[in-house]
């Protein structure tokens, strides 16, 4: 069983994402997205400096998120075939819920990095609070999180990026298994 609720070690020993593409109704509505932002932001962030901020894409502006990113893609690839552009659209309009994480660092003696690797871990518990919440999430970045006009389209500001666009929702099919790195691949003991 995969994102097992009996226990917390146990949630977190089979916790899983979902595929966007299989995610189907019912998402969160606003005010689980709401409790699920508040469960995010109770990330480790070195200086209480909250780098990072979460921009959510209603499903009524589903549509034109989509126009946005089909514009910004043919912007930077004006080459761009039928397929690609369908591909662009499908992106942005899979999973009934999608959260956009920006990492959004401050003025700070707090290292960049350290204000980045924050964003990420947001990410992170983003995805557990919608486990918590009974769904599954999906973390994913692609060609779009890298797109400037993507970033200017969302309201970023400078100096921000995309950590992810983070979408929600039940699935449509079972979750399968990933492979795991071996523990002795990761872990090791210093010897001095
Ligand atoms: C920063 C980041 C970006 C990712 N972007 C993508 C992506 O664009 N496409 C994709 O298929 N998976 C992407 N992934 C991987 C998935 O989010 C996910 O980690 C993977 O499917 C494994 O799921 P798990 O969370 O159950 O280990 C990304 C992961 C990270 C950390």
């Amino acid at each position: 069983m995969f994102n097992d609720p009996t226990s917390l070690s146990a949630y977190l020993a089979s916790r899983r994402s979902g595929k966007p593409r299989d995610m189907v109704a019912p998402g969160p509505d606003r005010d689980q997205v709401a409790a699920m932002v508040e469960m995010a932001a109770r990330t480790p962030d070195h200086g209480k400096l909250a780098p990072w901020r979460f921009v959510v894409i209603p499903p009524d502006r589903r549509e034109a998120f989509a126009a946005m990113l089909e514009a910004a893609y043919l912007a930077e690839r004006p080459e761009a075939k039928r397929l690609e552009i369908e591909a662009v659209r499908q992106f942005a309009l899979q999973a009934p819920t999608l959260i956009t994480v920006l990492s959004s660092p401050r003025d700070s003696h707090i290292p960049l990095w350290e204000q980045e690797l924050s964003a990420g871990a947001a990410v992170m518990n983003l995805l557990h609070a919608a486990n918590a919440h009974g769904f599954v999430g999906g973390w994913l970045t692609t060609w779009a999180a890298f797109s400037p006009a993507v970033l200017a389209g969302l309201g970023g500001r400078a100096g921000e990026k995309i950590a992810g666009f983070v979408f929600v929702g039940t699935p449509s099919r079972a979750l399968d298994e990933r492979p795991r790195p071996p523990l002795d691949l990761i872990l090791s003991d210093w010897s001095g």
